[in-house]
């Protein structure tokens, strides 16, 4: 019989009293998994090979799993340390033994919950207490994973599992054994035969191509995973928002990141001698180190409300302004310089009432870095002129926004901003730790705000984060999952931004 090299090897490699597995035969004759189940299938469809399947999981060490199998698990260092100091006499100080254990971080808190669980001791008032335990069945399990070895305890599996130390995957396993046919057929003796698996342009014009063998294509082999690009869970969470806000009746503006504290402070009667002129901690730019052009008369208007408020019964700071400080430029901390670019008329000229504008735009701030906090995201800003508008029109607005992604428990807490009054701050509640976490701040804008624009009728406004609204709708617990050096791929490849 004539058969292609590759299912010639196969055949051969294969026994008809004991099964072999696609992965033992691909790595006993230095073939790609890939290709071995390509001939297994031919061979089945010859009727030389029977096929058998098996369902399994697989299991492997995630990469904190790794670390206590080389390090030990959390508890046990707790225990050790604990063991050391005598614990197993008298109970011993927590932060001594802590302190003693070298735990960092969150592992003390892992380490903890888990202690008195699996009976290493107590843990009472602040003191602890070690019995003699010395079996583990995690660390065992661990241990075995590392290894590459099977561990068939599904009570511990699950709990590894729950512990996030381990990954589980359901994957097939297919098995060979010879059949009769199989059997004669190699007794008779197999010669093989070359088969190409592309059509080349050499093949062609050699005319080559009409005298070898071709394989055949299987579209049941386990082909190698393919991972496609895709659209980041951070851009779809901000296409969706365009989206939302477009269809509730919204225009889109835009504007320079670098600008002047003018538009990003002083237009929004933040007091230059303020603590919350620099509350976000704005980064300044030394270059350029000045504006070029800001509008004459509104700089003195906005120059005049801080310096002698607004109104009859108007009044200002009572501290100093200068131009010199308006001028200077800065990596806007927050867009609602963008609305104040708006609302003066200097971005898309004067507009009548009613009016209704957003923005997705990128901030800076120099914030710590932590699970809620980047130094860089993205803000939702939006505001509505018309006249007569109330804080009801505020929450009406925010009701509706939310609930197109599914967040109806928003809570609403008074807040305070130079710029608006009456101000509130956004709340919602993570779906995964349940955790009620800030998403946005709003308010109305003052007449110290409104006048020297020019404004004669209700502005309210808000600014909402984009990361913290992805993080509700994909239960990511840490912003820095999302984007950054440190996101997780796995978790940006499962993602879905779902409404
Ligand atoms: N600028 C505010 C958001 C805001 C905009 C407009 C009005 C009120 C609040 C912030 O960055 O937090």
């Amino acid at each position: 019989m004539r058969l292609p090299s590759t299912q010639a090897a196969v055949l051969e490699a294969a026994s008809a009293t004991e099964e072999r597995t696609i992965a033992q035969l691909a790595e006993e004759l230095g073939e790609k998994p890939e290709t071995v189940t390509g001939a297994v299938f031919a061979l089945e469809e010859e009727g030389l090979l029977e096929v058998s399947e098996e369902a399994i999981e697989g299991v492997s060490l995630t990469e904190e799993g790794e670390q206590y199998a080389e390090m030990g698990l959390p508890e046990r260092r707790l225990h050790e340390a604990a063991l050391e100091l005598d614990a197993d006499e008298e109970p011993v100080p927590m932060g001594e033994v802590i302190g003693r254990s070298g735990l960092e971080g969150g592992e003390v808190d892992i380490a903890l919950s888990n202690y008195a669980r699996k009976g290493y001791g107590e843990i009472d008032s602040g003191e602890l207490s070690a019995t003699d335990r010395e079996e583990d069945e995690e660390a065992d399990a661990l241990a075995l994973i590392d290894a590459g070895e099977p561990v068939t305890d599904e009570l511990v599996l699950s709990t590894l599992d729950r512990r996030d130390l381990v990954s589980r995957r359901e994957s097939t396993v297919r098995s060979v054994t010879l059949t009769d046919a199989g059997v004669t057929a190699l007794m008779e003796g197999i010669e093989e035969s070359e088969t190409v698996g592309q059509l080349t342009p050499e093949l062609l014009t050699t005319g080559e191509w009409e005298e070898v063998e071709f394989a055949e294509y299987n579209v049941e082999a386990d082909a190698a995973e393919v991972v496609g690009g895709k659209k980041h869970v951070l851009r779809q969470t901000a296409d969706r928002v365009k989206d939302v806000l477009v269809g509730m009746g919204f225009e889109e503006m835009d504007g320079p990141h670098v600008d002047s504290e003018f538009w990003i402070n002083d237009a929004l009667f933040m007091p230059q001698d303020h603590p919350a002129r620099t509350h976000w901690d704005q980064f300044a730019l030394e270059r350029p180190d000045e504006a070029d052009e800001l509008p004459e008369e509104l700089l003195e208007r906005v120059r005049s409300a801080h310096l002698e408020g607004v109104g009859a019964d108007g009044d200002g700071y009572h501290s100093p302004w200068t131009e010199e400080v308006a001028r200077g430029m800065d990596l806007r901390g927050h867009t609602t310089s963008l609305s104040m670019r708006y609302l003066s008329g200097e971005a898309v000229g004067e507009l009548e009432p009613p009016q209704r504008y957003f923005s997705v735009e990128k901030v800076y701030r120099n914030d710590t870095l932590d699970p809620t906090h980047l130094l860089e995201f993205f803000q939702i800003e939006g505001w509505v002129m018309a006249d007569d508008l109330s804080v009801r029109d505020l929450k009406g607005t925010f009701t509706e926004f939310y609930e197109r992604f599914g967040i109806t428990d928003l809570q609403f807490k008074p807040h305070y901003n130079p710029y608006t009054e009456p101000s509130f701050e956004l709340f919602g509640h993570h779906p995964e730790t349940g955790e009620l976490i800030e998403i946005g701040n709003s308010g109305m804008f003052r007449p110290e705000v409104l006048e020297p624009l020019g404004v004669e009728c209700d502005v309210m406004a808000w600014g909402l984060a984009l990361e913290r609204l992805a993080m509700l709708i994909t239960g990511a617990e840490d912003i820095r999952d999302l984007h950054g050096t440190l996101a997780d791929i796995e978790f940006l490849r499962n993602a879905e931004v779902t409404y």
